[in-house]
């Protein structure tokens, strides 16, 4: 199975920290939010407040709580407050490390793709180390891990990869329809995060923009569910 025209590409918006934008973000569509529990981010949360942001979502919009090489009993302490949470590991976290602070519960795995072409990444054997993970996020290699909105070189992902992917870094409402219809033919599902690219400053989203990310993801589905369309004709 790949990511077929036919199916809706999932959005989550990274790196909340106000109520205003929590409900930005559901008022427009997306399908999940991101919130940063790594103290040396600018749009770090502690659990507490976490909790109380993840409390504003309806049902079916997931929250998804950001590591950094956290410990097992952090991770434990975060989900008995937000126990609907995904976990995503963003750090240098290995496969075991994973499993054994996810617990059972779902997790996103960041894989950091080096943005200088000459240093090598093998996604396929990142995948396969990562199996265990309900996705792969493809960010950017970044100083700080993450959020820097830097995009990585998208032709750097192997044509099959048997995986679901959710493509971030530097996205923006202007590259995420480009973004979706490359990566989609390449894995099982994509889905797409952002964080930099709707902000007003570090932490603080921009309603508007995150209005224009939802709708430029869905016209990129629709143009491509479209042309599908045309070649089965
Ligand atoms: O947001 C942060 O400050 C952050 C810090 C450390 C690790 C990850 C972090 N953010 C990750 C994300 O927001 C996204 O998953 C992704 O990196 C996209 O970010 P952006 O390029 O800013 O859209």
């Amino acid at each position: 199975m790949t990511h077929t025209p036919g199916l809706r590409t999932r959005i989550k918006i990274c790196g909340l920290t106000r109520e205003q934008d929590v409900d930005a973000a559901v008022q427009a569509g997306t399908d999940a939010i991101g919130l940063v529990l790594y103290a040396k981010s600018p749009r770090h949360v502690s659990a507490a407040r976490a909790a109380e942001l993840a409390r504003r979502l309806p049902p079916f919009v997931t929250p998804v709580l950001l590591f950094v090489n956290a410990s097992p009993d952090e991770v434990r302490a975060a989900c008995d407050l937000i126990p609907a949470a995904m976990l995503q590991f963003h750090g240098d976290e290995t496969p075991d490390e994973c499993a054994r602070a996810a617990a059972g519960r779902p997790f996103l795995r960041a894989a950091r793709i080096p943005l200088d072409s000459s240093q090598s990444f093998d996604l396929l054997r990142f995948a396969s180390d990562f199996s265990a993970a309900q996705a792969l996020l493809l960010d950017a290699h970044v100083e700080g891990y993450g959020g820097a909105g830097k995009a990585f070189d998208w032709s750097r992902i192997p044509i099959n990869v048997s995986a679901h992917l959710v493509l971030s870094g530097g996205l923006t409402p202007a590259n995420v329809g480009d973004g979706i219809a490359r990566l989609g033919p390449r894995c099982r599902t994509l889905a797409v995060d952002v964080s930099s690219g709707v902000e007003a400053s570090k932490g603080i989203k921009d309603a508007g923009k995150i209005e224009q990310f939802v709708a430029a993801v869905r016209a990129a589905d629709a143009y491509l569910g479209s042309t599908r369309h045309e070649h089965l004709l």
